[in-house]
């Protein structure tokens, strides 16, 4: 009998970090940290319970729209080594009750967000969640090579949704922060795309070193990189972020910059995946300064 009770519990345990998992967790914390950042900048004040709300219907819709993205792309991520041992593909959770979560809630994540904090934000946040399933991963992953481009904007949108918690608007200064992540998710995911070209291949998604080939690939890291300079610097400039930030973001987009030159330079994998791993420290440091500095002008 005790060994029937723990043995169940232990199943329990494995459904609901499956569950989990299906949230793209470690993803959703990024993305739950650059709202939480269009937030804190945005001009007004919101109440913190509210604010609190705000940040996990963002989370929420963000990782619903993964569990719908694992359900949609579960034959791609059966044949992909990266993602084989994923809950759908490894046969520990149907799609169909995959789909049902993810459904319930984007839905929920959607209505809290219109009834608690306001209609924009919650408009916005369907948008997102809208571009993630429909635009990005049923229409244009399996299509084209721009996918990531066109279909990254999703993962841009997640500041301004903050920003629109706060103001119920969309302005100038969370269309930069946007285009902060909207430029910086083609390095992002083409520098770990040139060494899981292979598993794209093998799956028939045309990520672009998989279609156009590695160097192509290597050259629009490095443009996407370029444009990447002066937008990061734009709240500056803007206004809405001081010399802290200006000089920091300066020099993180250049160290970007660097790193992308050596993966366009030395052609191997060790600078790709350098370039990955300092992509997300980039955009997390990049926020973080953001925040610091408008919490300590708050503050003083
Ligand atoms: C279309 C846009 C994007 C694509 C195609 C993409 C793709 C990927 C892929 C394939 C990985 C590797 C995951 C793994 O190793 O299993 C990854 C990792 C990651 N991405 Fe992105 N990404 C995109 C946008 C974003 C955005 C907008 C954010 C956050 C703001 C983000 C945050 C992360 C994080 C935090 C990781 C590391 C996760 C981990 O350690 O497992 N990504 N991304
Ligand atoms: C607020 C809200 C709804 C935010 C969601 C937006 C979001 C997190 C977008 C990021 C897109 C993303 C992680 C793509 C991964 O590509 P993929 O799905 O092809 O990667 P995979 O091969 O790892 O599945």
């Amino acid at each position: 009998m005790k060994e029937t009770i723990e043995t169940r519990a232990h199943s329990d345990l494995a459904r609901v970090s499956d569950y989990f998992a299906l949230l793209k967790p470690r993803v959703m914390s990024l993305v739950v940290f650059t709202g939480l950042v269009g937030l804190v900048v945005a001009p007004g004040e919101i109440h913190p319970v509210l604010a609190f709300t705000a940040l996990l219907c963002i989370a929420i819709g963000a990782g619903a729209s993964g569990a719908i993205n694992m359900w949609y792309d579960a034959d791609i991520d059966a044949v992909m080594e990266r993602t084989k041992e994923r809950p759908i593909p490894a046969g520990r959770v149907s799609a169909s009750e995959a789909l049902a979560f993810g459904t319930v809630l984007s839905v929920a994540s959607v209505v809290l967000m219109g009834l608690a904090i306001n209609y924009v934000a919650a408009a916005l946040l369907a948008l997102t969640i809208g571009f993630y399933v429909f635009i990005y991963s049923m229409w244009l992953k399996r299509r084209t090579p721009q996918n990531i481009v066109i279909g990254g904007a999703a993962g841009a949108f997640p500041p301004m949704i903050g920003w629109a918690a706060v103001t119920g608007d969309v302005s100038a200064e969370s269309l930069v922060l946007f285009a902060i992540i909207f430029m910086w998710t083609p390095p992002h995911f083409w520098a770990l795309s040139l060494w899981r070209d292979i598993d794209y291949a093998k799956a028939g998604v045309p990520m672009l070193p998989v279609v156009a080939g590695r160097d192509v690939t290597r050259r629009q890291i490095v443009l996407y990189s370029v444009l990447l300079c002066p937008v990061a610097v734009m709240p500056y400039f803007l206004g809405y972020a001081g010399a802290v930030y200006g000089i920091g973001a300066t020099l993180l987009s250049g160290l970007f910059l660097l790193l992308a030159l050596k993966v366009w330079r030395s052609k191997d994998e060790e600078s790709a995946k350098q370039l990955f791993a300092f992509s997300l420290l980039y955009l997390f440091l990049i926020f973080a300064t953001l925040l610091g500095e408008n919490l300590i002008r708050t503050v003083i």
